[in-house]
């Protein structure tokens, strides 16, 4: 089942190209991680699929009702402010919108919703606190909450460990991991390499204004696109527990 196909999209900000010709399909049960060089255009890229920019080609989520999209796709963008110094759960439960109806009250479900994210983050001591008033990276996690609380077959996350302590970091991505196992799946830029190939089943690599490639970890990260596209070297090897990638060395 197809959660979200791109075909052939192009996108144009300012009368400058960012990128042309990105076509992808997106099944159930994977944790798709976005990776590119700063200005790539993985934000744009995720911003064109939801209908956020304008582009051209064709994506599924696109052109559905705002209402619709929000149902199956759940976005988290980049910026990790919040605006309203609201409490974390009030928050979270804003999450819960698409799913009420105009004058409708907050129900069971979604309180239980609502709970299982906060759970999911380990923000359950910080419910009733002032959402403003958190660490960056706590309201990091009260975010990523309220992506969950979204309960959509898709999530798209802009860096969402981004500021994040090493501890939640591994158990945000591990989260990712636990929704694709109940066939979800969720698209997440991120320049955290190591995190990336422990992490994510599948790699699509952006730069120079195209898809450089799509695939496992090992056939995306290879010596020739680090040194092309990111120009690095690593080290990256399979172990006992789990694949482990370390970059070296700048090499222009
Ligand atoms: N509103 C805008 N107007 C003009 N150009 C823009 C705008 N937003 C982004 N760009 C340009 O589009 C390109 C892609 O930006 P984008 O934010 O998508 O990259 P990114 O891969 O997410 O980068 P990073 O890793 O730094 O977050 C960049 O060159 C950026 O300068």
């Amino acid at each position: 089942m197809s959660l979200l196909s791109l075909h052939d999209m192009a996108v144009s900000l300012r009368g400058r190209p960012v990128f042309s010709g990105v076509s992808l399909t997106v099944g159930a049960g994977e944790v798709v991680g976005l990776i590119g060089p700063n200005g790539a255009g993985k934000t744009t890229l995720m911003r064109a699929a939801l209908g956020l920019v304008p582009a051209s080609g064709r994506s599924s989520l696109a052109d559905l009702p705002a209402r619709d999209r929000a149902r199956r796709a759940a976005w988290m963008p980049q910026s990790h402010e919040i605006a309203w110094p609201v409490d974390v759960e009030t928050l979270v439960t804003l999450g819960r919108i698409p799913h009420l109806g105009a004058g409708q009250s907050v129900r069971p479900e979604d309180r239980a919703a609502v709970d299982r994210a906060l759970s999911q983050m380990g923000l359950q001591d910080l419910r009733h606190r002032t959402a403003t008033r958190l660490s960056g990276g706590e309201q990091t996690r009260a975010l990523v909450a309220r992506t969950l609380a979204q309960d959509t077959p898709l999530v798209l996350a802009d860096e969402p460990i981004a500021g994040l302590d090493p501890a939640h970091q591994i158990s945000t991505m591990q989260c990712f991991q636990d929704i694709a196992a109940q066939g979800k799946s969720v698209v997440v830029s991120i320049h955290d390499l190591g995190l990336a190939v422990r992490h994510c089943t599948r790699l699509i690599l952006l730069a120079g204004g195209r898809l450089v490639a799509d695939g496992a970890p090992v056939d995306v990260l290879t010596p020739d696109n680090l040194r092309a596209e990111f120009g690095i070297s690593a080290h990256f090897v399979d172990t006992p527990q789990g694949p482990v990638f370390q970059p070296l060395e700048v090499l222009r």
